[in-house]
């Protein structure tokens, strides 16, 4: 079954596509994202070590980093996700690739499997102006992410929400589809250099 991939930073607008393109896209998709996977964790996992924790770069950029139970967590969800697919339900997966090591896993655990990959880009400061105002996400993340995220990623489509709605980036999407069937960007996932 189908699988849409949505990569972007924090505040890209992942979330609000994501849900326009499941009311838009005839076709019924789960949804599923990295946010499910932090909200299933013991509460003592947040702000742990050993769990996912947010620290400071040698330049002051703020990082959410993860220890190796931060890690197996998200390869189980990577390996989830994968299985929903597998079992014949379309799936929309709403993520933020944060290292080297996630991307290559995302590429191997899904090889084989019909996949869009979607860049959902947003300018730096509509992402601070949205993280400011939503009140609920980490002040800084969202710089700390913006030069990592797409970092030797290749999609099969980009998408910038910075000056249109979700609902008329989702349109963008389903027209791509519609006249791109062949996918190319999952073979490069894996494969790209650290
Ligand atoms: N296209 C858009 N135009 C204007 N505002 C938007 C747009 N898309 C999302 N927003 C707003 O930006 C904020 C973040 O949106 P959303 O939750 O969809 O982002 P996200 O990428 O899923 O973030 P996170 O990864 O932190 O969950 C919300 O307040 C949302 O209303």
């Amino acid at each position: 079954m189908a699988i849409i991939f949505l990569n972007g930073c924090t505040s890209a607008g992942k979330s609000s596509l994501a849900k326009a393109l499941q009311e838009q896209i005839d076709e019924p998709y789960l949804l599923l994202g990295i946010d499910d996977a932090f909200a299933s964790l013991p509460q003592r996992s947040h702000n742990n070590p050993e769990g996912f924790f947010f620290d400071r770069d040698d330049r002051g950029l703020v990082r959410l980093n993860f220890g190796a139970f931060g890690l197996a967590t998200l390869k189980a969800h990577h390996r989830a996700a994968a299985a929903i697919a597998q079992s014949g339900v379309n799936l929309i997966l709403d993520e933020v690739i944060l290292t080297p090591e996630l991307r290559k896993d995302w590429g191997q655990v899904l090889k084989g499997l019909d996949v869009t990959l979607v860049g959902v880009h947003c300018d730096l400061a509509e992402l601070e102006r949205r993280e400011k105002e939503r009140g609920d996400r980490v002040i800084g993340q969202a710089r700390g992410q913006f030069d990592i995220v797409h970092k030797d990623m290749v999609y099969d489509i980009e998408v910038n929400t910075s000056q249109i709605s979700p609902e008329e980036t989702a349109s963008s999407i389903i027209d791509f589809l519609a006249q791109n069937p062949s996918r190319l960007a999952l073979s490069q996932m894996a494969k790209t250099e650290d």
